[in-house]
């Protein structure tokens, strides 16, 4: 999968070639991340990315040109990958819609800066716009980072071994069951029994009722958006534990 990712930082994407599961995903070629700055396409001796926004108002509007011509050049690079804003004004993005993301061969990923991008680089260059949550930062490179953690970590091999047990273990939709190591008691606090007891339909059978225990009192809304079909895995993965033990 490849990122193609437009900035004026992109001193700040070093963190994701650095350590942890993206950065063995971009050294094994699972992934690709490839950095286009707008300053560079920017003419003239000045080479302006920015200026002053019509109509007056606080701050500067990123300029039309250089970001055109920046997405161009990612997108001849990458033909088969589509423009994604992220903003404030986005489609919130969830699992559902990471999942959708990392099936795709590759995005080029617009970080905003200054107030803003001119309103026709968005009508003419872009395919998708995406928010990461209902907040504002400072710029759109975090948010490009987080879409692409949250991406490249689902891509096989990616996780490596320690996939198919985090599949188990978290049914799409539900949050996470408790996780206990060592000592067996800390402070008077012990690991729950079963999970000492090698018994692993039992302790699969816990890890799912905790996992649906929490989100029934954390996140009562994940549960009604869990769809039938989800139930009913969830049915006849208990059923097929029951006769399995
Ligand atoms: N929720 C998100 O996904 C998210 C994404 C980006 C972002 N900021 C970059 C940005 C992008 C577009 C428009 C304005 C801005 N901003 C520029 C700086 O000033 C504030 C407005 N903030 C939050």
């Amino acid at each position: 999968m490849r990122f193609d990712v437009i900035t004026l930082f992109p001193e700040q994407f070093r963190i994701l070639s650095r350590e942890g599961v993206v950065a063995r995903a971009l050294s094994r070629g699972i992934a690709e991340l490839r950095l286009w700055n707008p300053r560079d396409f920017a003419p003239g001796p000045h080479r302006r990315v920015d200026d002053r926004p019509y109509g007056g108002g606080p701050g500067m509007v990123m300029l039309f040109e250089p970001l055109a011509a920046a997405i161009a050049a990612a997108r001849a690079a990458s033909p088969k990958s589509q423009v994604a804003y992220l903003s404030p004004q986005g489609t919130r993005l969830d699992q559902d819609a990471i999942n959708d993301i990392a099936a795709k061969p590759g995005w080029i990923l617009l970080a905003g800066r200054y107030e803003g991008i001119d309103e026709r680089l968005l009508e003419r260059c872009i395919d998708q716009e995406w928010s990461i949550g209902d907040y504002v930062l400072s710029g759109g490179e975090l948010p490009a980072m987080v879409v692409m953690d949250a991406a490249i970590r689902l891509l096989p091999g990616a996780l490596g071994h320690e996939r198919s047990a985090y599949e188990d273990s978290h049914m799409s939709g539900l949050l996470d069951c408790p996780h206990f190591s060592r000592p067996e008691e800390i402070d008077g606090l012990r690991v729950p029994k079963v999970l000492l007891s090698g018994d692993h339909g039992a302790i699969a059978r816990w890890r799912r009722q905790q996992a649906l225990g929490r989100t029934w009192l954390k996140r009562p809304d994940l549960l009604a958006k869990m769809t039938l079909d989800q139930a009913t895995t969830l049915d006849q993965a208990t059923t097929l534990d029951q006769e399995a033990r």
